[in-house]
Parts: C-alpha cells; structure tokens; sequence
C-alpha cells in the first residue's frame, strides 16, 4: 500500500510531545510491513534540521491557492532516520512556519489551513496518488474535507482518508476567514451543524469536528479513550459528532518505536541493559545523578517527564516532588510549559529546591536527558487528569522504571496496579494505579511503589522486569492500522 501522513510533527526532527513519536514510530512500522510510505511536514525554522539527511529540493514551484491568488512554496525532501520527508516552506509574507515555534500563534488556525491545503495541493500537482492518507490531530483535520469537497473533483478520487485524533482538548475553533482562504467558500454550508459549525459555538467552525465528520476512519490513540471521548466530558464536546459517526471511530492503542526507546540498544545512555542484566541499570542511575548534581544516597528517584500543563496533572506532579521528598526518595522532573502562569510557578519551585541535593528540576525540552532519566530512575509519575494514551509510562516500563499512573485513558490499557489488579495474575502487573485526583490517592500509590523499593528491593525489582517484558512495540497497533486501511480501501 502507498501511505502519506500528514501531520504538524514528526519526531525527532519536529517533535513537541506524543504526535511526533507516532507519526515517525507508525510510520516506521508500516514500512517494514512492506508499505510505501512517505510523510508530509511543514517546514519550521526551528525544526531540528541535524537529524534530516540528504535535504534536497523536491519540487520548486508549487502554488498553493490561498484567498483567490497563490502562494508560492518550495518542498524539500529528505529522510529522517530512514523516513523519506517532505517539508512545505511557503514564501509569504506571513511567515507561516518561520515563527521560532512550532504551535502557540495567534493565527495557528490559519498556519494550519494553509499546511493541509499545501499538503494536498502537493500530492496533486505532483501526482501522488496515496491509497491512503492518515492525517493527525486539528492541524490537519481540514485535510478529509478539502480531499472531499475540492481535490476528489481534481483527479483525487480514490484517496482514502484515516483521521487519529491525539488530543480532543484542541480543535482548531475558528472563525469562517479559512473557508474563503483554502477555496471551501460556500460559509452557509459549512457552517451547518453536520459539517464544520462547532457545537457550542454557533459562530465558529470546528476543525476536528471537519475531519471526524469527512475522514473514512477515525481513531484516537487507546481503547479506553474511545469509550471516554464518547461518553464523558474528555471528548470536550466532539462526544455527539462521535456518536453520530461511531461506525468509522476506533480506539488503537499506541505503540513505541523500540529502534529508539531501548535500554539496550539506546545510544544516549552510558550503560545498557535489558531485563537480564537488570542490575546494570544502576550504571545509569549514578550518571543520572552525577549529570543532574544529585546526592549519591541509597534512595530511589522519582521522575516525571511530559509537558507541564492542566491535562497532565500538574498539581499533583507538584504535590509528587514534595511527598517523594518526605517518603525519602529524590526526584527528577523534566517538563515544560507553554502556559505562563505554571511556567512561572515551576520556575519559582525550581529557585525554591535549588540547593536540594534530592531534586532536580528540568524546565525546558531535551530529548538527549530524557532517555537518561527514563534509564536512571526507579519509577515514573503521570498523574494526568485525562490521557489519550500516554507514552512516558511505556517508555518507563521498558526501561524498568516503574509506572505510578492515574486510571485514566490509556493509561488503564497499559499499567496494572501490582496490589489490586483484578484481572491478572501478580507476575504480568507491571505498576501502580491510583484513580481519584486528590492528594491523598497519589500518595497512596506512591506510599507503596517508595516502600516496597525500601523494605522488599527484590520484590520491586521483579515488578521493574514484569514491565521490561511486556511488548508495547508497533507491531500489533501496525496491523491494526492495515485492517483499517484495508477496510475503508474497500468500504471507501
Ligand atoms: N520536556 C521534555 N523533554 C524531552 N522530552 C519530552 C519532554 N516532554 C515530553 N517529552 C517526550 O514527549 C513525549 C510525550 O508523550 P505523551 O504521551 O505525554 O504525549 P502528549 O501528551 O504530548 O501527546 C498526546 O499524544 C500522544 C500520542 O498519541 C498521547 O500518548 C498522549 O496521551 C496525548 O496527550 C514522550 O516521548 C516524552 O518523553
């Protein structure tokens, strides 16, 4: 099958959370499956262009309609480890994607509705014919309604399109200006509730209520919060416009690209290690705290990686490092925040714990140092309050670091409370869950993953190796994705 994704991410060239592991570890696996897959990308300033090789020009005038004229685009090409790339880099003078940042301006929506039109106006004047185009949150959630409403009268008739959705919390709402940029025009059909108009604003359009109404399938990234994202309040209002579709939504749980997120072959850590040469992990835990200026105490580390912000939990990632602290353990935080007020709030905690010798926090992305603390800590924390999937608790278990989790999204689908896990037996838990939001249901979790490290180290380093042992690779959600693309190949 030929396969183009098209998403506003792909790690680790572009990469500021989950989405970009996914496009490139999905990708990754669908080719060794044998597919053609290419993927399509906007062309950052700030992208981390020392991990493309071979960047060439690919095609040099491309005109992408926009608001009755054309804005002139370059693509350039490239592979980022082994993933042939193509990058759109329009010349205008709104300098869609030379912002110093990938997300976070104020006409994102625009940036976006021009990033789909361009992907597609692409494959078409380029004579890509994909079997299939998987396209990823609301940046690209316009690309199954233009593919529908315009390009299949264009020679793009039979493009089938796959939509996942990795977090419903952002939509892409917006006024009606990007129907008369991308060409859709037609404002009073658009803004009818069974295509773009948004639910609860009647005056905006709703991105990712286009792609879920438009695509041929539509997933998001667990079983588990298939279920939520229609029946709760974590589907933020997409809940009736999924209900409405639910014959094309899915639920396939993520995978983890093993080439990169493995202790044993993992290049940026010093000692590798797999689960029968546990004991070597030690190796890692002492540089971490050598490189983070740590105490060298006999004492576990407590780490927490992810964005900083309200849907990871953050006042109970605040509430982690105090009460590691007063369990006797240390604690690695590595995090950003792209909102100013928790921004300034780590900021002032991390002036605050400064000489600590047991805790160190890490504001800022580095890819580098998260694979150390992933190798060098004892357990990892998420307490989110909604989580898709989730991959730090899939990492954590490969490199037996122990998942203290909230049950929530994808989170169930994957930790196993090692004490109360109803439906396996003790020697496949792998972690700890906790379920309420308070303080209190954090510290119990914590309270027993920090004592069994203390008064039964055997016992938690078998619960470490269960972990190591379970497979979270692409292999299984790969095919899963084939059966889906298969399925609306022949369903259309
Ligand atoms: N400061 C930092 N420095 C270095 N690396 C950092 C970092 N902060 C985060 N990372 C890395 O970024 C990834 C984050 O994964 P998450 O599952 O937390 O994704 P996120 O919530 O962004 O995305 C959404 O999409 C993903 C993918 O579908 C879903 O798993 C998730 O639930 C959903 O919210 C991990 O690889 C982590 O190591």
């Amino acid at each position: 099958m030929y396969i183009v994704q098209i998403a506003s991410e792909c790690a680790p060239v572009i990469k500021a959370g989950g989405l970009g592991d996914v496009v490139y570890g999905l990708s990754r696996e669908l080719e060794g499956r044998g597919n053609c897959v290419e993927i399509i990308l906007p062309m950052y300033d700030c992208m981390r262009y020392d991990h493309i090789w071979g960047l060439h020009d690919a095609y040099k005038d491309l005109w992408v309609p926009w608001y009755g004229a054309a804005i002139h685009c370059s693509v350039y090409c490239g592979w980022v480890h082994g993933r042939l790339c193509f990058f759109i880099q329009p010349h205008s003078e709104d300098n869609f994607f030379n912002r110093g940042c990938y997300y976070g301006c104020d006409d994102d929506n625009m940036r976006f509705a021009f990033f789909s039109k361009a992907a597609l106006e692409f494959l078409n004047q380029s004579n890509k014919r994909p079997d299939i185009i998987h396209c990823h949150d609301w940046q690209t959630g316009l690309i199954p309604v233009l593919l529908a409403e315009i390009y299949k009268y264009n020679g793009m008739e039979y493009q089938r399109v796959c939509y996942t959705i990795h977090n419903f919390k952002h939509q892409g709402i917006g006024g009606g200006e990007t129907l008369a940029a991308t060409g859709l025009n037609r404002e009073a059909y658009y803004f009818q509730y069974d295509k773009l108009r948004d639910d609860f604003n009647p005056f905006a359009l709703n991105y990712m209520k286009g792609g879920i109404v438009y695509a041929n399938a539509v997933t998001t990234v667990s079983p588990n919060h298939a279920e939520e994202a229609r029946y709760t309040e974590v589907g933020c209002g997409l809940g009736h416009t999924l209900h409405l579709h639910q014959d094309k939504f899915t639920g396939v749980l993520n995978g983890i690209d093993y080439d990169f997120w493995n202790p044993e072959i993992d290049r940026y850590i010093p000692t590798n290690y797999t689960y029968e040469d546990f004991e070597q992990k030690i190796y890692n835990k002492k540089a971490l705290r050598e490189r983070l200026l740590l105490d060298a105490a006999d004492k576990p580390i407590v780490a927490y990686i992810g964005r900083l912000d309200n849907q990871k939990g953050v006042h109970l990632v605040h509430h982690a490092i105090y009460h590691a602290l007063s369990k006797g353990a240390q604690f690695v935080l590595l995090g950003s925040a792209t909102e100013a007020a928790i921004n300034t709030h780590f900021h002032h905690e991390k002036e605050f714990l400064n000489n600590n010798p047991d805790v160190h926090l890490e504001l800022g992305f580095n890819e580098e140092l998260s694979h150390l603390i992933y190798a060098g800590a004892d357990m990892i924390v998420v307490p989110s309050n909604y989580e898709p999937c989730g991959l730090t608790q899939m990492i954590g278990l490969k490199y037996g670091t122990v998942p203290i989790v909230r049950g929530v999204g994808g989170l169930v689908n994957t930790v196993f409370d090692r004490d109360y896990d109803q439906n396996l037996p003790p020697e496949k838990r792998n972690g700890y869950v906790f379920y309420d939001t308070d303080n209190y249901a954090l510290e119990s979790a914590m309270n027993r993953a920090i004592d069994l490290w203390y008064e039964s180290p055997d016992e938690f380093q078998q619960l470490a190796i269960q972990g190591m042992k379970y497979d979270y690779s692409w292999n299984i959600p790969g095919a899963e994705y084939l059966k889906i693309y298969e399925w609306i190949r022949h369903r259309g």
